[in-house]
């Protein structure tokens, strides 16, 4: 498994067998990761991959054969000790809010504020209560409020206990996609306002291109893959790949405007790009979504083409397998990584190697946050 290079680091080993109703239905859930204990780490996969298994794990509501939680420095769980559930510093977001329906959304917070181990006051109140925009909803009972509002008052009440860790569950999938939408600029919020390392479980590579610093892929009660967001997507040896239309991650900032064209300047680590102006303050962070077919491929630089950005780049991976007419290229630039969807044909006649150095197109791009 992939190594993270700090050592503030969350260390997990779990190994368990569920016996279910015959030999042949038996999940063996084995895990063994280093995760990094800051932003934003998304837990992905199918259906009953293992992903609820290894939160209930880390937060002491399983009890695996074998276990293993190392938080930073803390050892929660050895061979000769394991802390209760109640003992561990996490706040937990379920699929549901599940609030208490005969307290209003203050006094279920006030609740939360009892139960905060308070030697280790890290977050205040009313930051809490800004960044997840609650503060015109709190005298209203759950039954008053929308599926996302109700979500934000269970954050709130999770960051309230002052978790060293934040664990949430599919937090959105109980939202229709209007919801979503909605509350996931709350969730960006919350990672860029607080150190809180979160945990963050999903079955939604658009969450997962939005919030995720960091990401685990779990098939079959493994974690199959764990690195960088940015890096893990653009791998063409990933399930991600048949899983979404392909496309590639970059983060940087925006440096420029061109505001005769409406334009800004997005500056990453391998090169630059000029996107639609949408508005972003200058030196603000952003994340870009490349898709893999609006990339394509030149052997020399064209200054004669209508698509202003161009880089240069090399051939690193060219994976062929994904559809009979189809390549998917892996194009590296710094240390940043673009895809590009070309034909069969298109690579035979280029000539395409690994190591060649060539010119990619961009044709658009998306921002992302
Ligand atoms: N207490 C249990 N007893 C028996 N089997 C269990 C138990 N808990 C989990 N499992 C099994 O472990 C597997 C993984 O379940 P888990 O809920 O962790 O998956 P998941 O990836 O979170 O799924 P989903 O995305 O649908 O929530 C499933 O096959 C489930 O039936």
């Amino acid at each position: 498994m992939t190594s993270c290079a700090s050592v503030a680091t969350i260390n997990l080993i779990f190994k368990h067998s569920f016996s279910q109703n015959s030999e042949s239905s038996r999940f063996d859930f084995n895990v063994d990761l280093e995760l990094p204990s800051t932003g934003l780490t998304a837990i992905y996969g199918h259906s009953g991959c293992g992903k609820t298994t290894l939160l209930r794990c880390i937060a002491g509501l399983n009890t695996p054969e074998k276990g293993r939680v190392r938080f930073r420095e803390q050892i929660w769980q050895s061979e000769q000790i394991c802390l209760p559930a109640n003992k561990r510093p996490i706040g937990y977001v379920f699929q549901e809010a599940s609030l208490f329906d005969f307290l209003t959304a203050k006094q279920n917070l006030e609740f939360a504020i009892k139960r905060a181990d308070t030697r280790h006051t890290k977050l205040d109140y009313k930051s809490i209560i800004d960044v997840l925009g609650i503060e015109h909803i709190l005298c209203k009972y759950p039954s008053q409020l929308s599926g996302g509002e109700k979500q934000r008052v269970a954050i709130a009440r999770a960051l309230l206990i002052q978790p060293s860790l934040l664990l949430m569950d599919e937090p959105l999938a109980s939202l229709d996609p209007a919801r979503k939408q909605e509350i996931l600029p709350y969730l960006k919020a919350l990672k860029h306002a607080f150190n809180t390392p979160i945990l963050y479980v999903t079955h939604s590579l658009q969450e997962v291109a939005q919030l995720a610093d960091h990401l685990v892929i779990m098939a079959k009660g493994k974690a199959v893959a764990s690195g960088q967001v940015t890096e893990l997507f653009s791998q063409l040896d990933l399930p991600l790949q048949l899983e979404q239309d392909s496309s590639a991650i970059l983060e940087g900032v925006i440096t420029e405007k061109d505001e005769k064209w409406h334009l800004m300047k997005f500056q990453f680590q391998g090169g630059a790009l000029w996107l639609k102006d949408c508005g972003q303050a200058l030196n603000s962070q952003v994340r870009v979504s490349i898709q893999a077919r609006d990339v394509s491929i030149t052997l020399a630089e064209h200054q004669d083409s209508s698509i202003v950005n161009r880089l240069a780049v090399t051939v690193v991976d060219i994976a062929k397998n994904i559809d009979p007419s189809m390549a998917l290229v892996r194009l590296q630039t710094g240390d940043s990584y673009l895809l590009a969807r070309l034909t069969l044909r298109s690579v035979d006649q280029l000539k395409l190697q690994i190591g060649q150095s060539i010119w990619a197109q961009i044709k658009s791009a998306a921002l992302l946050s």
